[in-house]
């Protein structure tokens, strides 16, 4: 891969705010490693619950390990009545991050932590209930349907799927999920993960630094764009449509959702592995617009920008094809990036300071306070 991006500037690009044993970007192998595997071999050779217990637990697990683990998160599933009855007064109209972000809230409202010691069971409890809660709460709000949000599929994304369309999915499309879980679990010290470092850095509890790590990944900039990409390509006609529209976009000077990052320089390795996979969604639906209008948004894109498509981009197809409602693109990288942040939460608890950086001072010169009656 090519060198690493020149980093300076505003957003404090280029300045290493601590240490991390969890993940590299933009440094080896494709780009992006968890605990020094790359996410290529782990989306090839692993599943979203071996990557999770890697990331959560510091080793792939073994056969046992792994058949434990994964009877463990079944078994914690089920959402609290009160939890439930939350979400029932949830509109339907509700941002669905603002749902996530309530559903963490009062989870810690109701199966608080109380010491660190507990902060694996909190994880795992919320790696396992946030399918449901953004199924229950999305069902609820759009059917009219109370779903049993207890299955037995044997993954996460496969439950996901199943919650979402009231049937087990298929082969593929419990394979897309799964892979698209693993691509999204962690990477470094992005927005959210930051956002959930510096709440643990105060030694708050856990619900709180992944409540507020929610709030930053709603933004476009950041998890949002999934939505937001969908939203661009939607309407697009053909490659020549596509090309137009990006074109007056460009012209406008419109932020195109989906390119870019704030780290990779040439490539996000993650966009390569859903790219391939929205393309065999698109051949198996037998509807290959939205691949081929993301396609000639690419290398429009990188024809006039030289701005490439970060791991949002080509999620947007590869979702819609699996009959995922928009709006519900961002929770799903929610349920996958809860594996990231905890970790981090984990590894700022075990060697804390206080995360309180310094600001450069650019307001007006020392002055009197006049009294209210002279102003
Ligand atoms: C999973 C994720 O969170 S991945 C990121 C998801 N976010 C998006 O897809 C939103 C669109 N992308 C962006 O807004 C940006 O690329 C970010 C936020 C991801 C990174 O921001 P930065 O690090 O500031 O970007 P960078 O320094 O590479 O920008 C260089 C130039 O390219 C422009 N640029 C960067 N991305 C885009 C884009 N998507 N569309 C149009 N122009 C862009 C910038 O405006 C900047 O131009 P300027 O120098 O005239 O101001
Ligand atoms: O690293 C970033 O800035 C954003 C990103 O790609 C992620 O969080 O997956």
């Amino acid at each position: 891969m090519s060198e690493a991006k020149k980093l300076s500037g505003a957003g404090l690009r280029g300045q290493s705010a601590g240490e991390t044993a969890l993940s590299t970007v933009g440094v080896s192998g494709s780009g992006l490693t968890y605990r020094g595997y790359d996410v290529k071999d782990l989306g090839e050779n692993a599943t979203f619950e071996e990557v999770a217990y890697l990331i959560l637990y510091g080793e792939l697990p073994t056969q046992a390990q792994l058949d434990a683990y994964k009877t463990k998160l079944k078994g914690l599933r089920g959402l609290p009545q009160a939890l439930k009855e939350v979400l029932e007064r949830i509109p339907a109209d509700t941002h669905s991050m603002d749902v996530m972000r309530t559903g963490c809230s009062m989870l810690g409202n109701l199966e608080a932590e109380h010491s660190f010691s507990e902060q694996s069971e909190i994880t795992d409890r919320l790696l396992a209930a946030f399918p449901s809660i953004i199924c229950y709460w999305y069902r609820f709000s759009h059917d009219g349907v109370r779903i049993d949000t207890e299955t037995d599929d044997d993954q996460i994304g496969a439950h996901f799927l199943h919650l979402l369309h009231g049937k087990a999915p298929s082969a593929l499309h419990a394979k897309v999920m799964d892979v698209s879980l693993i691509l999204y679990a962690e990477h470094e010290f992005n927005a959210s993960t930051f956002t959930a470092r510096v709440c643990a850095s105060t030694l708050s509890d856990m619900h709180s630094c992944v409540t507020g790590a929610i709030g930053s990944l709603r933004g476009p900039l950041h998890g949002g764009a999934n939505e937001a990409a969908m939203e661009l390509i939607q309407d697009m006609k053909d490659e020549a449509d596509a090309r137009d529209i990006l074109m007056g976009k460009l012209e406008r000077k419109d932020k195109i959702m989906g390119f870019g990052h704030a780290i990779y320089r040439d490539s996000d390795p993650r966009n390569a592995i859903i790219k391939e996979w929205s393309e065999k969604l698109a051949a198996a639906n037998g509807d290959d617009r939205l691949y081929r209008v993301s396609v000639a948004c690419e290398a429009l894109m990188w024809e006039q920008k030289k701005l490439f498509c970060n791991a949002d981009f080509f999620h947007a197809s590869a979702y819609h094809y699996m009959d995922i409602p928009t709006k519900l693109f961002t929770p799903i990288f929610v349920c996958s990036r809860i594996t990231g942040w905890a970790a981090h939460v984990m590894e700022q608890r075990s060697n804390n300071r206080i995360i309180r950086p310094s600001a450069d001072y650019v307001g007006v010169a020392p002055r009197k306070v006049v009294p209210i009656a002279n102003r």
